[in-house]
């Protein structure tokens, strides 16, 4: 039995296990028609188990915060199971997975088989960045993929806390980035309805861009307006604009290049999180 918080993928499920094996027992021991309420039994803890998961999965990433998340968008695909083993004995604790569809961005990577063949290799998060015109289409299969946080782009729907709102009801914690160029006010109305804001320092597409500053501006409005908002970076995240990144109260940081193009994931890592932990910005009441 577990006890205490929970904050895991295994904790969640079996939590589950527990909970199906107890109704069960209870619809076993009343006489009623079994096939009615085994399948309302299914239903109700299929629901319950998406919840957890989800929730579980929050506590994950907010426990790992402030983290370095590897953007998967330049590993070595031909050893996915390897790249993952690499990155968590490195110290990576979350996974940020870049979804291209080649129509939103003018840029193609991958989408579900990977998520799911990840998510067989690993308990780690997986923060899913759909970069796609419409991601309503593909947010359920992302979700029976593995996907733990789904991110949409503000850019790409017609009512961003209609889209969240419908993207939570899958059983997935939800963010909602914006370009560098889109204003902050374009979130406005769902701010109330996401557990995440991914503030783009690059315009989404590719890897290997250099950092724009106006990220920097956005994160310190979204941290001095919404203190508990989970608040992730990526685009140009190195050991120099990390530190920056950090002070403005950024709490996720997705790095592609500065990892991936190192050979030592391990030092790569390192410099980033010392970063990291040299620019923590004040708490409150230490702020004079
Ligand atoms: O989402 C992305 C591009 O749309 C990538 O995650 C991002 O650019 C990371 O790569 P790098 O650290 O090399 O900039």
């Amino acid at each position: 039995m577990v006890s205490g918080a929970i904050d895991n993928r295994s904790d969640a499920r079996s939590m589950c296990c527990t909970l199906t094996a107890l109704l069960n027992s209870v619809v076993a021991e009343s006489g009623l028609k079994r096939t009615d309420w085994q399948n309302a039994v299914a239903k109700f803890s299929g629901l319950i188990e998406n919840v957890w998961m989800a929730r579980a999965s929050l506590e994950a990433i907010r426990n790992a915060a402030p983290a370095v998340l590897p953007s998967l968008l330049l590993c070595d695909f031909g050893d996915l199971k390897g790249e993952v083993a690499k990155l968590h004995d490195a110290g990576a604790r979350v996974l940020h997975l870049d979804v291209m569809d080649g129509h939103f961005v003018p840029n193609m990577t991958y989408a579900m088989p990977i998520v799911e063949g990840l998510r067989r290799h690993t308990d780690m998060p997986l923060d899913v960045h759909l970069m796609i015109s419409d991601p309503l289409k593909y947010a359920k299969p992302m979700v029976d993929a593995g996907a733990d946080m789904l991110t949409f782009h503000v850019e790409a729907v017609r009512n961003a806390a209609e889209t969240a709102d419908l993207i939570r009801q899958m059983g997935v914690n939800v963010g909602v980035a914006l370009n560098p160029e889109t204003p902050l006010a374009s979130l406005r109305e769902c701010l109330a309805d996401i557990d995440m804001v991914l503030v783009m320092s690059v315009e989404a597409g590719f890897g290997g861009q250099k950092f724009n500053p106006i990220a920097l501006e956005k994160l310190r409005t979204l941290r001095s307006e919404f203190p508990d908002l989970l608040l992730e970076i990526d685009g140009g995240i190195d050991a120099t604009t990390i530190g920056p990144a950090r002070a403005a109260g950024c709490d996720l940081f997705v790095v592609g290049s500065a990892i991936f193009k190192k050979h030592d994931y391990n030092s790569a890592i390192k410099a980033l999180t010392d970063e990291i932990a040299a620019n923590d910005p004040p708490t409150t009441g230490e702020e004079n």
